[in-house]
């Protein structure tokens, strides 16, 4: 599925390590170049892929998502804003649906840097009633990082929903989680932890007091991904587990059973947006090496 990000035909080359291509009804910026590969649809600003030279693929992308115009891709990063789940229409809000532009990018020998920008418009004041400029900075090289800033007058939630490949659901632990979670499967019961989370199920849990950094520790695959937030006042973990799995129509019946989100996000302190000051939500992701 990822592989074949790579070899969509171009478009239009954009500087010798960037180009535009077409995937479904979708335009995608691929960038493709000596230290990473990654892959942005401009709806959404959604990042699909990210894969230093070297490393297996570490976002997950589900093989059943459409690439549609006005509907949510299952996998990446969606970037959920002004509102997480279902506080409103659409549910995780209408940033990951609305086509974005690339309004700057820059190149180095480490990597690339991109940013992307949504303004509010026609069909945004219809569901929210707020002027705002939206933007994703991506960070793309060995180490991955999104940062997203909200420029207006307004308060919202967000999530940078991201999901994560692992070889076996069963053999995977999140760490660093801190100690207290709102269980969304069990009528949103606040419970205790000890900051570490395994999947023997369908998990969804807000954690409300997180560390900066939460480890992905895929033993089947022996490899660590390192997710830290910025910015955060939570962060969710989800896997759907099996019937869930089964029944959504964009994910493979065994879908869940390589994939977990680690979800930087502002639920329970929504971002606050004022005059000259942009609120901010962001992440990094890194690969951590065995010694
Ligand atoms: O299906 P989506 O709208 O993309 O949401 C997928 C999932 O996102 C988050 O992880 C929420 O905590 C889950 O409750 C939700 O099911």
């Amino acid at each position: 599925m990822q592989e074949s990000l790579f070899s969509l035909p171009v478009v239009q080359q954009i500087t010798p390590y960037l180009s535009q291509r077409q995937i479904g009804e979708l335009p995608v910026i691929i960038v493709s170049h000596p230290r990473v590969r990654a892959a942005i649809t401009l709806q959404g600003a959604h990042l699909l892929a990210w894969q230093p030279s070297g490393q297996q693929p570490v976002l997950w992308l589900s093989e059943k998502t459409p690439f549609a115009v006005g509907k949510a891709i299952r996998g990446g990063v969606p970037i959920c804003w002004p509102w997480f789940g279902p506080a409103g229409e659409p549910a995780h809000g209408f940033a990951r649906n609305q086509s974005w532009t690339l309004s700057a990018h820059d190149e180095n020998e480490e990597g690339v840097i991109l940013t992307f920008a949504l303004e509010s418009n026609a069909q945004t004041l219809k569901l929210w009633p707020h002027d705002f400029t939206l933007l994703a900075r991506f960070r793309i090289g060995a180490h991955c990082e999104i940062e997203l800033e909200a420029h207006g007058d307004f308060a919202a939630t967000a999530a940078l929903h991201s999901y994560f490949q692992v070889t076996d659901i069963a053999a995977t632990e999140v760490s660093g989680l801190g100690n207290s979670f709102v269980d969304k499967v069990n009528d949103s019961a606040v419970g205790t932890s000890n900051g570490k989370q395994t999947y023997p199920g369908r998990i969804d849990r807000v954690f409300t007091a997180p560390e900066d950094c939460s480890v992905i520790h895929d033993k089947a695959g022996n490899r660590q991904i390192e997710v830290y937030h910025h910015y955060q006042s939570d962060v969710v973990t989800w896997n759907p587990g099996p019937e869930l799995s089964c029944s959504m129509g964009d994910m493979a019946n065994d879908g869940y059973k390589t994939m977990v989100c680690v979800e930087t996000a502002r639920i329970n302190q929504p971002l606050v947006s004022a005059g000259e000051s942009p609120a901010r939500l962001a992440t990094t992701f890194r690969l951590r090496n065995k010694v």
